[in-house]
């Protein structure tokens, strides 16, 4: 189907208006893409010109952030050479043809995935966007184009555009995997950036192993080589025309030769074994805590991407799959060493021999290729739905859940979408299956050809004269040879390359957690902690179209209880995150001791931190332990524990498990025992205050406890803040809140009213709605 020739809209880029001049600037953003005003673009439910599209998706004087996976198609084949827009456009994260169909797309389209970039600041910033009215317009679109081109592949798909239970929480991979890793080339491409990988980290783990591993795979290379040469002696002196005897005395020490050569190849491949047996899980070892290493410093905001985990998964396979990654590139090495030392024989016999070795050996190669790319490619893409499937049946054995399971009768709801799910990763397999069968039955029967030619040409050299029979039989005893170490070669390959793409993974996650750290500024921040404040601070969530946090101006003293009210969702948890440098705002500041917290060493702010989030951890360790963590830097204190137990209420706690202190709190364990939700947050709280910060942020902080602990903790924060410490208490009990010294009302997002619990009142406004709301309810009884 013809695109329709551009139509008057194309030419608004020529007569700027007040109202067109944003969206040429748009255009013009999105040119740096390859993409003109003329090139068609596929909105939901239109097609149109890219510069009307432009048009349609702006709102003059309005900034939306880009949507995550907004896959725009385009009939151009100029956007091949497309770069990533300038910094605050986003990055294109993949271009690929699209496959012409029955569906009325022109074959030149192409697809575009666009992925806000958010790099540490928390939110992305504006980028060129899908228009507020239409978001889910886009991304049901987004679905279900990517649905049809999963289907293009034969991959088994889901039917609806979203999922029953995750809804958009599941979507192919966009990075194209497939075509580019499942080639032979792809794979000897890889190889040595895979080896690398694994030598660097075998240096580091064990270079003593590392070094036995190399040494040995040298010697069995010569004793092999050997072993062809002296074989040819062999056979020469055999078919020689000497009497017996003499042929015997001659051949003895030959003999003798083969037998201690091949004597010391089995020993090196033995010493092999052995040290890359220890090399290997070292190896992994390190690779798992490189991996964590970087992943614990990662922004709290990266860690909350989905993507982001998605790839830390992988990560962690990847990290395991060196330990394989090592014992394959022994046995690669020792294969390859044996099919060199043919090669070397060839060449010495007849260098026209060569060229068969390589016939032989191609189409395996090509096979193992293939199907190792295949296979990595459906991992990457079905990685969503295989932490889905694996959700789904923690979610029915796991104690958490396990009552609702059964009062709801949710067990049987769950194991049908299980089903379903489990069957879509079936049939996956299966069609992986299908295509490995079909790759390995061609590779096999090239191979024979392949095998065939080979003797024949060997005859044939034989017969025309070119050749000994003697040097012939060596070279089809060192091709036989070697043609077996190909089919242990071609396997240790296939496990290298498939283990190697996800030690590849995990190179390239440890790189992007590097680059996402928590950046190591040199700022330390310099304690006491006077004040903390917010000057027009704008924070809006990675992907999310309306900001959390909108123009916020607070100031918080040392020595202050200030409190954050507002309805659900208006932002006092985000606010708090900022607040704890836990975020870093999209726009404007927040100040520690005037010191914004994008300059400061937040290791260092963080030093001064004690946090009670809404869901704060519970350990699965034991009752002392979930204490002390709270500054694990240091060894334990008894007398801290105990002040922290006993103003927290932990200690009525402790004092009725069976093992006190060391009682382990996880029932999922042998001796495990589990708490209620207001034990769990007394020892929450408790962990906070043994942590002793001068800032301390509590969110909810006493949600689940009795009337007289609640009282109780209130009066112990304000003892804590009469102290000096700088209390920040997010809360919806206001009775609690009337002792702050100043209470901040937040709005969608601002703050809409400020001052003390008598001030707010007398003004009558907002908080002291909320405030009679709340007391009537007592009064009412
Ligand atoms: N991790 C997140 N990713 C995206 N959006 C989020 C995230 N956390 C919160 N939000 C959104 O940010 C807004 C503010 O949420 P926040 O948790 O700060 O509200 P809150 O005032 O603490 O609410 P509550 O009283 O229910 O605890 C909400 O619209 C929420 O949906």
């Amino acid at each position: 189907m013809p695109w329709p020739p551009p139509n008057d809209s194309d030419q608004d880029q020529n007569r700027p208006s007040a109202r067109h001049s944003l969206h040429i600037s748009r255009i013009l953003e999105m040119t740096a893409l390859g993409l003109t005003g003329r090139d068609r673009v596929a909105l939901p439910g239109r097609h149109c010109s890219f510069s009307e599209c432009a048009g349609d998706i702006s709102k003059p004087g309005r900034k939306v952030p880009m949507q995550k996976g907004l896959l725009i198609w385009v009939n151009s084949t100029s956007i091949r050479g497309w770069r990533a827009p300038r910094a605050s456009a986003g990055r294109l994260t993949s271009a690929m043809p699209r496959p012409p169909t029955a569906s009325g797309w022109p074959a030149t389209a192409m697809v575009v995935s666009m992925r806000a970039t958010p790099r540490g600041r928390g939110a992305p910033s504006a980028a060129p966007a899908v228009t507020p009215a239409e978001p889910l317009a886009s991304r049901a679109f987004a679905d279900k184009t990517v649905v049809r081109r999963a289907s293009h592949r034969q991959a088994p798909t889901r039917s609806a555009e979203t999922d029953p239970l995750f809804g958009r929480g599941f979507r192919f991979s966009y990075d194209p995997p497939s075509s580019a890793d499942a080639s032979t080339r792809a794979a000897l491409r890889k190889l040595p950036s895979i080896i690398g990988i694994t030598l660097r980290l075998g240096y580091r783990a064990d270079p003593a192993a590392l070094a036995a591993v190399a040494v040995s795979q040298l010697v069995m290379g010569v004793a092999t080589s050997a072993t062809y040469l002296t074989a040819q002696r062999l056979l020469t002196g055999l078919f020689s025309a000497a009497p017996a005897d003499e042929k015997i005395h001659s051949l003895l020490p030959v003999a003798a030769f083969v037998a201690g050569a091949m004597a010391i190849r089995g020993l090196c491949e033995a010493v092999a074994v052995a040290a890359s047996g220890r090399l290997g899980p070292r190896i992994a070892q390190m690779a798992q805590l490189t991996l964590l290493e970087q992943a614990v410093r990662v922004e709290q905001v990266t860690m909350e991407d989905a993507d982001f985990h998605n790839r830390l998964s992988t990560a962690r396979q990847g990290a395991d799959a060196t330990a394989r990654v090592t014992q394959s590139t022994v046995g690669l090495c020792g294969g390859a060493v044996s099919i060199l030392a043919a090669l070397w024989v060839l060449v010495a016999l007849n260098p026209l021999l060569t060229p068969l070795l390589f016939v032989a050996l191609a189409p395996r190669a090509w096979g193992v290729a293939r199907t190792a790319g295949a296979r990595h490619a459906s991992t990457k893409r079905w990685m969503e739905l295989a932490r889905q499937v694996d959700l789904l049946a923690q979610l029915m054995t796991h104690h958490e859940s396990a009552e609702e399971v059964r009062a709801h009768r949710v067990g049987g709801f769950l194991l049908a979408h299980y089903r379903r799910l489990a069957t879509l990763s079936a049939d996956e397999q299966a069609r992986l299956a299908r295509g490995e069968a079909f790759t390995r039955s061609l590779a096999g029967a090239l191979s024979g050809l392949a095998a065939l030619a080979t003797y024949g040409v060997l005859l044939l050299l034989v017969i025309d004269g070119r050749t000994t029979f003697a040097t012939a039989g060596t070279a089809a005893f060192a091709i036989r040879s070697s043609m077996m170490s190909l089919t242990g070669f071609v396997m240790q390959f296939q496990q290298l390359y498939q283990d190697g793409l996800l030690t590849i993974e995990w190179r390239e996650v440890c790189g992007h957690a590097r680059a996402e750290a928590v950046p190591v500024r040199a700022r330390p921040l310099i304690p006491p902690v006077e004040t903390i404040s917010t000057h027009g601070l704008h924070f809006t969530y990675p992907g999310a179209r309306t900001p959390a946090l909108d123009g916020v101006d607070i100031d918080i003293q040392r020595g202050q209880v200030v409190a954050l009210v507002g309805e659900n969702g208006s932002g006092k948890s985000t606010l708090a995150k900022l607040l704890t440098g836990l975020y870093l705002p999209s726009s404007g500041s927040v100040r520690w001791n005037g010191v914004p917290t994008t300059e400061l060493d937040r290791d260092t702010l963080w030093e001064q931190v004690s946090l009670v989030s809404q869901d704060f951890v519970q350990w699965p360790f034991t009752a002392l332990a979930n204490i002390v963590v709270g500054r694990s830097d240091r060894p334990a204190e008894g007398r801290r524990l105990t002040n922290a137990a006993r103003s927290t209420g932990a200690d009525v706690v402790v004092d009725r498990l069976d093992d006190g202190w060391s009682t382990l709190l996880a029932r999922e364990f042998f001796g495990g025992t589990n708490l209620s939700g207001g034990q769990w947050q007394r020892l929450g709280l408790a962990r906070a205050w043994y942590r002793g910060a001068p800032v301390l942020v509590v969110d909810e902080p006493t949600s689940a406890l009795d009337p007289a602990a609640e009282i109780d903790v209130f009066n112990k924060i304000t003892e804590l803040a009469a102290n000096g410490t700088m209390v920040i208490l997010i809360t919806h009990r206001l009775a609690s809140v009337a002792r702050a010294d100043r209470i901040y009302v937040l709005d969608a997002g601002q703050v809409v009213e400020r001052g003390t619990h008598a001030a707010l009142m007398s003004t009558n406004g907002r908080y002291a709605a909320m405030y009679r709301l709340q007391a009537e309810q007592f009064l009412a009884t």
